[in-house]
């Protein structure tokens, strides 16, 4: 029997995205056993420093550097990942299949609703472009850095006294734990992270057998909305810590379309746009946005952040 490794954080989240992914491959193919192996991350090991000293030690993404390594030495042959925590910059000689469908991709508020927070309401979250949106519609708001996995920081509502937390709709779906929402955030005033709710499939360029079993679970709708989200996130040099929110849909007629927004983290400055293109060109449409919003002032905004983060 042919065996692949699949590799992926120790998270309940991270689990739930494996078995997700790998029941209906295991249904396609009984004859190929896929074992799941957990790979550690300095995000996950250190769970007290800020994410970005924890970066700039291990010289790459808190949560996903390691199960690249991993990737790359050939300890799995498939990593697993939340695709919006990993970087646009791909190593080289790994690559990306088309992930498979999409969970909700927005941003939920637990604990209350926007319109039910009291002026001054105390609000967790650790993610700049969060932090940046919500300011930018309540600048009443006193926003409490927050981190850790998804059902502590819920925790962290009633132990830290807050009003609400912000967290993606996907992972509370995935973790069966929706009932905590108050409000599911709109996407034209909190658009999400690029690649949130979808799935960051990994593998070795060159394992051409293990890419055509998983081509199986492929979507290419899915496909082309984050190849633009992210095509715009890295034509703005952005990562997962800037405040860039990106959602792409497929149309009707079907065509791609791509809305972005970028925001300074005091929530006082904002410029955004929509896009629209040819399904088959998302990278065309995600950097064309992006030429857009430098247009309108996001490098300014974008580079008084990242002067703030040096110092
Ligand atoms: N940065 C943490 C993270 N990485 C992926 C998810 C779940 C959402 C997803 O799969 O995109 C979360 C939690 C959150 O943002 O609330």
């Amino acid at each position: 029997m042919d065996t692949y490794f699949v590799g992926s954080r120790a998270s309940n989240l991270a689990k739930a995205q494996v078995r997700e992914y790998l029941a209906p491959l295991r249904q396609r193919f009984p004859g190929i056993a896929f074992t799941h192996r957990v790979i550690l991350e300095g995000g996950d090991k250190d769970r007290k420093s800020l994410l970005s000293d924890i970066s700039a030690v291990s010289g790459g993404s808190a949560f996903s550097s390691e199960q690249e390594a991993a990737l790359a030495r050939g300890d799995v042959d498939v990593v697993i990942h939340s695709l919006k925590d990993l970087p646009t910059a791909n190593p080289p000689g790994l690559v990306l299949v088309p992930p498979p469908g999409r969970e909700d991709a927005r941003d939920a508020l637990c604990g209350s609703t926007l319109a039910g927070l009291p002026k001054g309401a105390s609000v967790g979250t650790g993610a700049p472009r969060r932090i940046a949106q919500l300011l930018a519609v309540r600048p009443d708001i006193e926003v409490v850095p927050i981190r850790g996995n998804v059902p502590p920081r819920l925790k962290k509502i009633e132990t830290m006294g807050l009003d609400a937390v912000v967290l993606a709709v996907a992972g509370l779906r995935r973790l069966g734990l929706d009932d905590a929402i108050g409000e599911i955030l709109p996407v034209d005033l909190f658009p999400p992270s690029p690649g949130q709710g979808a799935l960051g499939i990994q593998v070795r360029e060159e394992s051409s057998a293990i890419q055509e079993i998983l081509s199986t679970s492929g979507d290419p709708a899915v496909d082309a909305q984050v190849r633009a989200e992210r095509a715009l996130l890295a034509e703005l040099h952005g990562g997962c810590s800037v405040p860039v929110g990106a959602y792409a849909e497929v149309r009707a007629d079907g065509s791609l379309s791509l809305y972005a927004q970028v925001t300074s983290l005091d929530g006082t400055r904002q410029v955004s746009g929509s896009l629209s293109g040819p399904l088959g060109e998302p990278e065309k449409l995600g950097e064309a946005l992006a030429g857009e919003l430098i247009g309108q002032g996001a490098r300014s905004i974008l580079g008084e952040i990242r002067a703030e983060a040096a110092v």
